[in-house]
């Protein structure tokens, strides 16, 4: 069995809109949009990772963080552990530091198909939730 990886990603909210971003060339999923965030270190609380991830990828500071829903999925390469926070409000204006694309979504545009197959629980929850 592969090893679990334990990742925390970030629904970030502005008015009925969403941030996206694009998963660079060349990483797991390249070219598949996610949510934001990454894994989580070993001294480190979910909330934690979760601002220091888009503080490093975005530029931005996360607030008022709510777990929303966790997911564990078994890829070929890796299995996940997934746990979505939605933040409500944020410091800051996001921009793509890794290089990623970005864009803003409302969340009835969102198209399962632009995500990997471990987000499929969390859009569908966010569609008929939020
Ligand atoms: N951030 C994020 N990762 C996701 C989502 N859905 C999904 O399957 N993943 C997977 C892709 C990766 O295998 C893993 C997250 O790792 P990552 O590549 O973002 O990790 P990281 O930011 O720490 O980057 P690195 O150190 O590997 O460069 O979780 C999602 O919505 N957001
Ligand atoms: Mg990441």
């Amino acid at each position: 069995m592969s090893e679990q990886i334990e990742v925390v990603a970030a629904v970030i909210r502005r008015d009925d809109q969403v941030l996206l971003a694009q998963r660079p060339k060349g990483k797991h999923l390249e070219g598949l949009w996610e949510f934001p965030g990454g894994k989580v270190e070993s001294t480190e609380s979910y909330e934690e990772a979760l601002v220091r991830e888009c503080e490093e990828e975005l530029d931005i500071t996360l607030e008022n963080l709510e777990l929303i829903h966790t997911v564990r999925f078994e890829y070929p390469e890796k299995t996940v552990l997934i746990r979505f926070f939605m933040a409500s409000s944020f410091k800051g204006e996001p921009k793509g530091l890794e290089g990623q694309a970005l864009k803003w979504c409302s969340i009835d545009d969102l198209q399962p198909d632009w995500f990997p197959a471990a987000n499929q629980e969390v859009i569908q929850i966010l569609q008929k939730e939020y």
